[in-house]
C-alpha cells in the first residue's frame, strides 16, 4: 500500500525520536512491500524561528491532506516568552481541533520485562498493569474562551472550561467500544462533586453505559483516581475523562509504566486519518543529547498502522520488536537498571530494526 505520512519532528528531543521511528517504518515498509511518502514540515517552536508563527498555513494545509499525521513533540523554554497566540503548543492544540481528532487514546501498560523499572512496590505490579486513557482532546477548559484583563489595578484571568452533550457523547462512545475489545470495564473521572461540566459528564456516561450493558460502568472522582492509579492501578481497564483530567492523569500513569519515553499515543475524529504522538514533551533537559527513549514514538508509529491504516501484522511486528529488545536487556537512560545494556537513543532505534 502507498501511504502519505505528514511528519512534525518538533523542537527538543523532538527531532531525534522521530528520525527513530522513521527507520522502523521503513523497515516494515520494506518487510510488508509498503511504500510510506514524508511529508516533513514545521510546526512548533522551530516554525516560529523560521517563519515567525508556530503552525504556517502551509503546514496545517500538509496535516489536512495526507494519510496519518506523525509528531514529536513541540515547545521549551526558548519559546516560554513568545506572544501566547503563537506558542508551539497552540499549533500542537490547532492542528488537533482542525483535524477534529476529538479521541486521544494513551495506553499504559508495564511490560513484564520492565516491571523493575516501575516505582509501585512488586506486590503492585504483580497484579498487572493494562489500562487505557481514553482523553477527550478537543474540548473542555483547553478551547474555552479566556482572557486576561485589569480590575482595579490587579490582573485578572479567567478560562472557561465547556463540554456540550454531544462532545461527551462522541467520546464516551469510543471509550465503550474500546472496552469492549478489552476487558469490558470504563472507569469514567469526572469532578462531579463541584463542576458542572463533570456533573453533565456522569449524565451521559450513565446513559451510554445503558447502551453497553455487557461493559461494567464505575465513575470516580479525579482526585481519588490520581490515588488509585499509584495505590491499585489494576482495577482500571478503559478510563475516559475530560481533557485536562486525561492529560493529568495520563503522565501519572505513563510514570507507573517506568518511564513517560515509552507511552505512544493516538488521536482520532470520524474516518481513519490521525495524529500519532508520544506522550510527552520535548524534553529540553535531554535534547541533543541521543539519550531520550525512542519507544514511545516507534510504538506510535506501529499505532498508526493500526489504526489508521489498517496494517495490524505490521503494527505486531513493532510491538514484538520492541519487546524482543527489551527481553534481551537492552535499555535506554531512562529505564535502565543494574545488569542491563544501556543504549543510546539511536542505538535502541537500530536495534529495534534488526529485530523486524
Ligand atoms: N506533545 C507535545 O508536543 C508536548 C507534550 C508535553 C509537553 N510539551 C512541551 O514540552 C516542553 C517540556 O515540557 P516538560 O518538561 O514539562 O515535559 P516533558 O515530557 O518534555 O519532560 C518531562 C520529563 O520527562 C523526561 N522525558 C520526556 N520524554 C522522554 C523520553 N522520550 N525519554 C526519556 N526521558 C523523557 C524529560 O527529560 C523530563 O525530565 C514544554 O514546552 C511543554 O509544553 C509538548
Ligand atoms: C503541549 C500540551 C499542549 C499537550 C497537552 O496538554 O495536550 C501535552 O501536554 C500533551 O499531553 O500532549
Ligand atoms: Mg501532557
Amino acid at each position: 500500500m502507498n501511504k502519505r505520512i505528514t511528519v512534525i519532528k518538533g523542537d527538543g528531543i523532538g527531532p531525534e525520536i522521530i528520525d527513530e521511528a522513521i527507520k522502523v517504518l521503513d523497515a516494515a515498509a520494506d518487510k510488508y512491500h509498503h511504500h510510506f511518502t514524508y511529508n516533513y514540515i514545521d510546526a512548533g517552536g522551530c516554525a516560529i524561528d523560521k517563519f515567525g508563527t508556530s503552525l504556517p498555513d502551509a503546514s496545517l494545509a500538509a496535516c489536512l491532506d495526507c494519510d496519518s499525521v506523525l509528531l514529536g513533540a513541540v515547545g521549551g523554554p526558548k519559546w516560554d516568552q513568545v506572544d501566547p497566540a503563537i506558542r508551539p503548543e497552540k499549533a500542537l492544540l490547532k492542528i488537533r481541533k482542525e483535524m477534529g481528532l476529538f479521541s486521544n487514546l494513551r495506553p499504559a501498560k508495564v511490560f513484564d520485562v520492565l516491571a523493575a523499572a516501575s516505582p509501585l512496590k512488586p506486590e503492585i505490579v504483580a497484579q498487572g498493569i493494562d489500562l487505557l486513557i481514553v482523553r477527550e482532546l478537543i474540548g473542555g477548559v483547553y478551547f474555552g474562551e479566556r482572557e486576561t484583563k485589569e480590575i482595579n489595578n490587579e490582573l485578572k484571568a479567567t478560562d472557561i472550561m465547556s463540554y456540550s452533550e454531544h462532545e461527551i457523547e462522541r467520546v464516551g462512545r469510543v471509550a465503550f467500544e474500546t472496552a469492549r475489545k478489552r476487558r469490558h470495564h470504563v472507569t469514567s473521572v469526572d469532578k462531579a462533586n463541584v463542576l458542572d461540566t463533570s456533573r453533565l459528564w456522569r449524565k451521559v456516561m450513565h446513559r451510554l453505559a445503558e447502551e453497553y450493558p455487557d461493559v461494567t460502568y464505575t465513575d470516580m472522582l479525579v482526585d481519588n483516581t490520581a490515588m488509585q492509579l499509584v495505590k491499585n492501578p489494576s482495577q482500571f481497564d478503559v478510563v475516559v475523562t475530560e481533557n485536562m483530567f486525561g492529560d493529568i492523569l495520563s503522565d501519572e500513569a505513563s510514570m507507573i509504566t517506568g518511564s513517560i519515553g515509552l507511552i505512544p499515543s493516538s488521536s482520532l475524529g470520524v474516518g481513519s486519518r490521525g495524529m500519532y504522538e508520544p506522550i510527552h514533551g520535548s524534553a529540553p533537559d535531554i535534547a541533543g543529547m541521543n539519550i531520550a527513549n525512542p519507544i514511545g514514538t516507534i510504538l506510535s508509529a506501529a499505532m498508526m498502522l493500526k489504526y489508521s491504516f489498517e496494517m495490524e501484522a505490521e503494527s505486531q511486528a513493532i510491538e514484538d520488536a520492541v519487546n524482543a529488545v527489551l527481553n534481551e536487556g537492552y535499555r535506554t537512560a531512562d529505564i535502565y537498571t543494574e545488569g542491563k545494556i544501556k543504549l543510546t537513543c539511536s542505538a535502541m532505534g537500530d536495534k529495534i530494526v534488526s529485530k523486524l
